[in-house]
């Protein structure tokens, strides 16, 4: 009896503090709730981040709602999202449980999901770091190079393709990576597989949105033939996907290293398989953003890309541009960081969770608050950035440069991308391969007028630029040549 009354003592008080910390610091502000369902009915079901940010606007950088019980807050500042997700990591670093995708799509010790207090947590980011750091990623130059020089020919063949030529190049590539070497045919195939992962993905983004989680965290139990529990077919389809994903690539890898013929891959270093699918997920959508976003960008503005063309050509005088360029050409680097900022290709980060209560600019945040960084608001915060809308590269040069965004645009804190290195390498070179040897420009119609492109994006974990119409043309027949003798082909090829 004594027991439980202690138990309900020590209860009572720290509700009680709890009350009293609420009282003293209330919750980061937000749109008016409904009493019950909370601010369900105000949230957007795709481009949640533009939302988000609108309310930052009215309500201040840190803002919050509330879906029923569960509450997020939005960091839509820089400071904010440094404030919490980098100098208080120790709190802020765990993923939210999602029922939906952590426990019924058994993704829940995933890289991407597992807890950072979990004692896996440390060894993963150990073994990303020593595949995907600068030391190691210097080693894959070649392989990279080899990868980027087959996408350039590929848009020579088949310009109109090259929304898929930009996907193969970065799917083969971190195959080769994290799997070892494939025939182009494997590619082709494995490439296949990559639809499958893509559907995971949009499953992802509809089960991490808020109205998600509250079904599944309460409906959870019910079992999945009942007529009102298609998130559970959801989750099961995820799961056996995700499975098969990793199995198909992960299984071909060790045929190969037992048969003895292989190359060297993060597999046959670390024979760790969901590692190596985490090395693929991460890999095979995001880079594919930055890169069509230079396509459209460079369709858009071509006093730019004459620009950039103009400094390649000046420092490579008649080769094509090796990595060993990049601090001789500004402007081109300038370039890369404008596309990055104008078209942030995880707008939303992946979703933190504050493991304890804290209070933060005399704000009461409370534990198991869903913590999201808006990258995108971020991006284009106008006292960062002036005229954030405007796509401009010069914003990066001269004495006073603007802030870097690549010290947001892959996250912060102890979740930080493992990538970031990794991703940046063939971005600068196929970006400045394409400047030397293709001209982008606007497509025209029948009657020979241009096509003016229409900007938009998808929604979902990842946001690309949809599809647009340009044309892709070979300015320098020479390099060409010199990429097809390169890669022991034809232009023809
Ligand atoms: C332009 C390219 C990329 C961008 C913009 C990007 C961005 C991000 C962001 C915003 C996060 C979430 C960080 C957080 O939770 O705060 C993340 C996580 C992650 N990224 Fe990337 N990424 C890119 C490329 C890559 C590549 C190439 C790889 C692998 C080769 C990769 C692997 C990962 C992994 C494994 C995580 C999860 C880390 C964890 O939860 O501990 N990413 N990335």
């Amino acid at each position: 009896m004594e027991y439980l009354l202690f138990i309900f003592a020590v209860g009572l008080a720290a509700f009680r503090l709890y009350r009293l910390r609420r009282l003293q610091h209330p919750l980061p502000p937000g749109p008016t709730p409904h009493l019950w369902s909370g601010n369900v009915h105000q949230l957007p079901s795709s481009h949640q981040w533009r939302t988000y940010a609108e309310w930052g606007h009215t309500y201040g950088p840190v803002i919050s709602f509330r879906v029923y019980s569960k509450r997020t807050i939005v960091l839509n500042s820089l400071k904010a999202a440094t404030d919490l997700l980098d100098t208080r990591s120790s709190m802020y670093s765990d993923r939210p449980i999602l029922w939906m995708l952590t426990e019924l799509a058994g993704r829940g010790l995933s890289v991407f999901n597992i807890p950072a207090s979990h004692p896996w947590f440390k060894k993963y980011r150990k073994t990303m770091h020593s595949g995907l750091s600068p030391r190691p990623t210097m080693s894959y130059r070649p392989i990279m190079q080899a990868h980027s020089r087959k996408m350039l020919l590929s848009f020579a063949a088949s310009p109109t393709q090259f929304r898929s030529h930009i996907r193969k190049n970065a799917a083969s590539l971190i195959l080769e990576i994290a799997y070892g070497r494939t025939s182009e045919d494997q590619v082709e195939y494995f490439v296949s597989v990559i639809s499958v992962i893509e559907e995971g993905t949009k499953a992802h983004a509809v089960v991490v949105q808020p109205g998600w989680w509250l079904s599944s965290d309460l409906l959870r139990f019910i079992p999945s033939w009942f007529p009102f529990a298609e998130f559970k077919r959801l989750a099961a389809f995820q799961k056996k996907q995700m499975k098969r994903l990793d199995s198909v690539l992960y299984d071909w890898a060790k045929g190969q290293i037992e048969s003895g013929d292989y190359v060297e891959s993060f597999t046959s270093l670390n024979f760790r398989q969901n590692m190596s699918s985490a090395l693929y997920a991460g890999a095979s959508d995001t880079t594919v953003g930055i890169l069509i976003a230079f396509v459209l960008l460079m369709t858009l503005h071509p006093e730019v890309q004459k620009r950039a063309q103009a400094e390649v050509d000046r420092i490579c005088e008649g080769r094509m541009p090796t990595w060993d360029d990049e601090p001789d050409m500004p402007y081109v680097g300038a370039l890369i960081k404008e596309v990055m900022r104008w078209s942030p290709v995880a707008p939303l980060g992946l979703p933190h969770v504050v493991t304890q209560d804290d209070v933060y600019d005399s704000y009461f945040i409370p534990k198991g608050t869903t913590v999201l960084a808006n990258i995108w608001a971020i991006a284009q915060d106008e006292t960062l950035y002036p005229s954030p809308f405007t796509f401009d590269p010069e914003r990066f040069l001269g004495p006073n440069p603007q802030f870097d965004p690549r010290k947001f645009i892959f996250g912060l804190g102890r979740r930080v991308c493992p990538g970031q290195h990794f991703a940046e390498t063939p971005i600068s070179l196929n970006v400045a391969s394409v400047l030397a040897v293709f001209n982008i420009s606007k497509a025209v119609d029948e009657q020979g007028r241009e096509i003016e492109p229409d900007v938009r994006f998808t929604s979902s974990t990842t946001s690309h630029v949809e599809n647009f119409p340009c044309s892709i043309t070979v300015r320098s027949p020479e390099l060409l040549e010199l990429v097809a003798t390169e890669s022991g082909r034809t232009t023809s090829d």
